[in-house]
């Protein structure tokens, strides 16, 4: 009797709490968007948008009816990105996010060249003309191809939408993401998303919550919440 109504309460008390992982190249806004986060969903919050490169990680959880969110930002720099694949495991989303004033035209069939592929979270930028869009594929390709990520719902948000110069959602759709995830290295079919944001106006913040809350619960049985 005691463990039942133990059971009970345990059920009636605790929720489920999902993991999200907000990767993308250095300077791409994933810190502005944590602050945007947890601006819109933690009472008191003041967003802090006047960010600096994050050496490491940052971590938040924003406390939703349905769930808990557990973001983790970690840097984008070259030197970071050999942490990423350590949070591969235990995250239940993806957020890829892309500065789109620093892709060139945002498409990768026009790239001058292949990068070197030998060492794709260390590659270096491309010319000037194409900003880092080689840069940013080869990174995308290689979360795509870890093993660790397979199944798991990876939403690209194509950030600095607000800036004049930024390439629009549906040409970083096509000419980018679509070509990565059929190309050979997007490897397995998965659940996935592009939306336009403006982390730093705070426009397409809380689009980008909802379809990760709705994946991580329509992916639970393949990757399951942990209880608290
Ligand atoms: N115009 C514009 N600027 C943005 C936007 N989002 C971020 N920024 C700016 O881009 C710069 C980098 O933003 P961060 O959020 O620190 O970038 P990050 O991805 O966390 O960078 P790392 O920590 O180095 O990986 C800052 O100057 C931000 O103010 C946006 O939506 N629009
Ligand atoms: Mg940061």
């Amino acid at each position: 009797m005691y463990h039942l109504i133990k059971s009970l309460y345990l059920h009636a008390t605790s929720k489920e709490e999902y993991s999200l992982l907000l990767l993308g190249l250095d300077n791409a806004g994933k810190t502005t968007l944590l602050e945007q986060i947890k601006g819109l969903y933690t009472s008191h919050h003041e967003p802090q948008l006047n960010t600096v490169p994050t050496v490491g990680q940052n971590v938040s959880v924003i406390d939703l009816p349905e769930m808990y969110l557990r973001i983790w930002d970690v840097g984008g720099q070259h030197s970071l990105r050999g942490l990423w694949q350590s949070y591969f495991e235990s995250c239940h989303a993806i957020v890829f996010v892309v500065d789109s004033t620093d892709i060139g035209d945002g498409d990768i069939s026009r790239l001058a060249s292949d990068n070197n592929a030998s060492t794709p979270l260390k590659a270096s930028a491309n010319t000037d003309a194409e900003g880092r869009l080689g840069e940013c594929k080869l990174v995308l390709e290689s979360i795509l191809q870890h093993q660790s990520t397979t199944g798991i719902p990876i939403l690209v948000l194509a950030n600095k939408q607000d800036c004049e110069d930024c390439v629009e959602v549906v040409r970083i759709k096509e000419g980018f993401v679509r070509k990565v995830f059929e190309g050979e290295k997007g490897q397995n079919v998965r659940d996935s998303r592009v939306l336009p944001l403006s982390a730093l106006k705070g426009v397409g913040v809380k689009e980008a919550v909802e379809w990760v809350c709705s994946r991580v619960k329509w992916n639970k049985e393949g990757r399951p919440p942990v209880m608290r």
